[in-house]
């Protein structure tokens, strides 16, 4: 097998419910190195729960995630933070930059949370916001910048630690058509040349269509896309 083919994350029998909420009933998947995989499915279906729990963020009530050879759900809160921090990137649909930071420092802190230096950590990130082609707004605060620059700038602070998967929420969901083809070209462009795999939930198939898989969420179950058509 070639690490693009070997599974990197594996999510199996996963249930979350919220109080008499079924979110997932038995979600399963597995993510590829490199690959980058969207999860489809209507409103309500628990598609972002999927993603919290394989990210970390949400604990799922029974099922396993294996992630280089440990479980992630029977992992305490800190071990899981640490993990996300040192493993993973993530996008979401808006929100996500510190208003009080300028672009500059936002991209640097997943690094200097990890203990490096500010000036390495700040080259590194003027590096990725050069990547993203917008190091002309380091030293401006995201309140200051449209919604399609915020989100590039988001995607570089998503790679800046080069993780090994970077999860992303509706990345599109706020941007006009085009600004929104742009961010997606540039994160699977950018996730690709660094060899991270990217996990994507997106109801809309425009978006979609930049992943090498799909798979579609159904009342908390998984479904592969080609099953689905
Ligand atoms: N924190 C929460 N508390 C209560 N219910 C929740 C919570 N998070 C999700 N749910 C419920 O779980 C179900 C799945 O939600 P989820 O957000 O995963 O769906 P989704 O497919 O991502 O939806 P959308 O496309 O609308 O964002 C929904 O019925 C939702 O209302």
């Amino acid at each position: 097998m070639t690490g693009q083919e070997m599974p990197l994350l594996v999510g199996e029998g996963l249930h979350k419910s919220f109080g008499p909420t079924r979110a997932l009933d038995g979600a399963a998947l597995s993510v590829r190195a490199g690959e980058v995989l969207a999860i489809m499915g209507s409103s309500g279906s628990g598609k972002s729960t999927l993603l919290h729990c394989l990210a970390g963020i949400l604990r799922p009530d029974a099922g396993t995630i294996g992630y280089g050879g440990a479980d992630l759900a029977g992992m305490d809160d800190k071990a899981r933070s640490a993990l996300r921090r040192t493993e993973f990137g993530f996008v979401f649909q808006f929100g996500q930059l510190v208003p009080e930071l300028s672009c500059l420092e936002n991209v640097a802190l997943p690094l200097r949370l990890t203990g490096t230096r500010r000036k390495p950590a700040e080259a590194k990130a003027t590096e990725w916001l050069a990547r993203l082609e917008v190091d002309d707004l380091a030293k401006r605060r995201p309140g200051d910048v449209s919604g399609g620059q915020a989100q590039r700038v988001a995607v570089a602070r998503a790679l800046v630690t080069g993780p090994k998967v970077v999860f992303a929420d509706e990345p599109t969901g706020a941007l006009d058509t085009l600004n929104g083809e742009k961010v997606m070209q540039m994160l699977t462009e950018a996730a690709r040349e660094a060899r991270a795999a990217v996990v994507l939930v997106t109801h809309e198939p425009r978006v979609a269509a930049y992943s090498d898989r799909e798979v579609v969420v159904v009342d908390g179950r998984t479904i592969d896309r080609r099953l689905a058509a």
